[in-house]
């Protein structure tokens, strides 16, 4: 039965800064609009019947976290909603007891036992609301950190091509939101709980005085279910419609308040273009929150209006029931009580059971979230890759990036030596890191097969395959860590040696820099932080080559690794690579757009739209008259000419 129509909001409007920023809206790519219409649709008796389904998926995860808390609140909760009953039943027998003919003294002594047991019944209930908040506070965030660790650990284990779809990444993402649902929907059932027992017990005492007190209560409280759900909905609503117009007002103004972007927020004037949009789209809001609350007074008006009436015509009926139906005064008295909190009661339940709903459906997500990234993990266990360093071997490998309409690599087939420097060149878009990606086990080949020494990697152990790697790449991963640990987590699996971390920033040149910071190892490496700091961009290519260094592995795959570093610590970086290798173990890949730097390495592979177009050392391809590496290499060789034949040196004199 839907009880409501959809409440209708109309959209933002859009507004002169809008337009002249965004070009229309800005709507984001995971949009809430998702949860739109399951919210909308669903009436006060669709929520009432998820209930148990809810209650049942709450009461599973908080059974596993901890089952004694959960015993402790159920049965707190149950012997709260007995009291209450009690406690009606109780001043029932001490209006009987005071309304009872006689002398007062012997009245107020007779309603003493019944007022004892009801003021110990009040007290039981503070002392049960007590133990409620404790158990609570322990189980909540039992449940919230499972939730939690159980989200993030599927994330981390999700192969990158299911991150890179869309839709996927989409879902698995808005995991994200159910991940503190749980306890929120917990503390929610417990409300609707308790709710619903001191409702049946206010229920149970008003038939017993009178059936029709019963019907007299439903018309009392329908109009404000109506009520609180009318206006809970048009909120939804509302917010929904609304959310990417908020969003984007934060996204306008979040630059004015970061230190870098200073620089064009004052100079270019930038800073009053966002505040004044902010000021345009934040005056449709506040309209927009006027119009919720003149509907929310006129919505709760009409609730109250008929609620009012209904309750005139039940204190009627209890006139008439007192003065035709011999109701006793004490009865209408105890009558009045259980209508006004079983009122009460209601409204508790109907408020929980919408927030429920709400968060049912961000559970659900991560449930699902969870169940998506589990069938979309990497694999555990497979053939371990054994063996003293590691030859890779890509056959005829094409691979597509989930949602693309074109292949990123096609029919490639490139050996990757052990204890050799191998070098992938191209222009922008040939397939570079994507190759690299696949060597480093991140993709799996469409078609064709990648070896990791003789292994095929669709039965290696994936964990033994990243174990073999180290990755250098352009855009060093800024931790937001101490400067140590994010040198460290390039091996975080095992015990920090600061010793070790000291050597590697030795050979990446930035130990001195580091060293000479006010809190040295112990800065934090980003600035905003209590110690925090900033390294330029150069210096994090150098803490990325420690990272690299720190982890040593078989494979040192460099992907552009000197695109911020001066010309020194360029031809410094490339010698420290090449001797990597001088143990006749290590292999480094290396993609650079550098050609001086690959003229040393053992063999290069050009690739060319997805394609290898040719391999060999660097005296073979320039040997290649017409060849796409000499090319190349002389197009970059002429930028240094400075005429009359002159080169500008690009290597120190020795
Ligand atoms: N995550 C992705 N999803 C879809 N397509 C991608 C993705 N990454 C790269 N591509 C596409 O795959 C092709 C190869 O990209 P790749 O990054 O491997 O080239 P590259 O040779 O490393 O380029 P550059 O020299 O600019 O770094 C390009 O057409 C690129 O647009």
């Amino acid at each position: 039965m839907r009880v409501l129509r959809r409440p209708a909001t109309a959209p933002p409007p859009v507004s002169e800064a809008e337009k002249l920023l965004f070009s229309g809206t800005l709507r984001h790519d995971q949009a809430w609009a998702q949860y739109e219409d399951p919210l909308l649709r669903m009436s006060f008796w669709a929520m009432a019947r998820q209930f148990p389904a809810m209650l049942a998926m709450v009461a599973r995860v908080a059974r596993r976290e901890d089952p004694r808390a959960l015993a402790a609140l159920l049965g707190a909760q149950l012997a709260s909603g007995v009291m209450t009953a009690f406690v009606l039943v109780a001043t029932n027998e001490v209006l009987v007891a005071l309304f009872a003919g006689g002398p007062t003294p012997r009245k107020l002594l007779d309603a003493l036992p019944a007022l004892l047991l009801g003021g110990a019944a009040s007290a039981g209930t503070v002392l049960l609301g007590c133990l409620i908040v404790g158990v609570e506070g322990r189980l909540y965030p039992k449940i919230e950190l499972a939730c939690t660790t159980a989200y993030y650990g599927m994330m981390a284990r999700v192969e990158m091509s299911a991150m890179e779809d869309k839709d996927i990444h989409r879902k698995l993402s808005l995991g994200r939101y159910g991940t503190d649902s749980v306890q929120r929907m917990l503390s929610h059932s417990v409300w609707v709980v308790s709710g619903l027992m001191s409702l049946v017990a206010a229920a149970v005492v008003l038939a017993t005085l009178h059936p029709l007190l019963l019907g007299a209560l439903v018309l009392i409280a329908a109009p404000r279910w109506w009520g609180a759900v009318v206006v809970m909905r048009r909120a939804y609503a509302s917010r929904h419609v609304w959310v990417d117009h908020r969003r984007a007002v934060d996204v306008l103004v979040y630059p004015v308040t970061r230190a870098d972007a200073t620089p064009e927020l004052r100079v270019h004037g930038a800073g009053r273009v966002l505040v004044d949009a902010q000021r345009g789209m934040g005056a449709s809001a506040a309209r927009e929150k006027a119009r919720l609350a003149n509907a929310q007074a006129g919505t709760e008006l009409a609730a109250a209006a008929l609620s009012g009436t209904a309750r005139v015509l039940a204190y009627a009926a209890l006139w008439w029931l007192l003065v035709a139906g011999g109701m006793p005064l004490a009865a209408a008295g105890t009558a009045v009580l259980a209508i006004r909190n079983a009122t009460g009661y209601l409204n508790t339940v109907v408020t929980q059971l919408n927030s429920m709903c709400e968060e049912s459906l961000y559970l659900k997500d991560m449930n699902h979230a969870i169940e998506l990234g589990r069938r979309h993990a990497i694999p555990e266990g497979g053939t371990p890759v054994t063996g003293k360093g590691v030859e890779v071997v890509l056959q005829d490998v094409t691979f597509r990036y989930p949602n693309a309409d074109r292949d990123a690599l096609r029919e490639v087939s490139v050996t990757v030596p052990r204890g050799k420097v191998v070098a992938l060149v191209g222009e922008n878009g040939s397939g570079k890191t994507t190759l690299a990606a696949l060597v480093a086990g991140l993709y799996l080949p469409t078609a064709g097969k990648v070896a990791y020494n003789g292994v095929d990697i669709r039965e290696a152990d994936r964990e033994d395959v990243f174990d073999r790697v180290a990755l250098l790449s352009q855009s060093v991963q800024a931790w937001p860590m101490t400067v140590k640990a994010n040198i460290h987590i390039g091996d975080g699996g095992r015990p920090m040696v600061q010793r070790d971390i000291e050597a590697a920033a030795d050979r990446a040149d930035i130990r001195a820099v580091v060293e000479e910071l006010p809190h040295g190892w112990d800065s934090i490496a980003l600035k905003g932080f209590e110690r925090g700091v900033k390294l330029s961009g150069g210096q994090w290519q150098r803490v990325g080559v420690a990272r690299a260094v720190y982890r040593r592995r078989d494979l040192v795959i460099v992907d552009e690794p000197t695109a911020a570093l001066d010309p020194r610590a360029e031809i410094e970086m490339f010698e420290s690579l090449r001797s990597l290798t001088a143990d006749g173990v290590t292999t480094v890949l290396l993609i650079t757009h550098r050609l001086a730097a690959t003229a040393s390495a053992d063999v290069i592979y050009v690739l060319d739209r997805g394609r290898v177009v040719e391999q060999g050392a660097h005296h073979e391809l320039m040997a290649v008259a017409d060849g796409h590496y000499r090319e190349l290499y002389e197009l970059q060789a002429s930028q240094y000419d400075v005429g009359d034949g002159e080169k500008i040196p690009t290597q120190r004199k020795p």
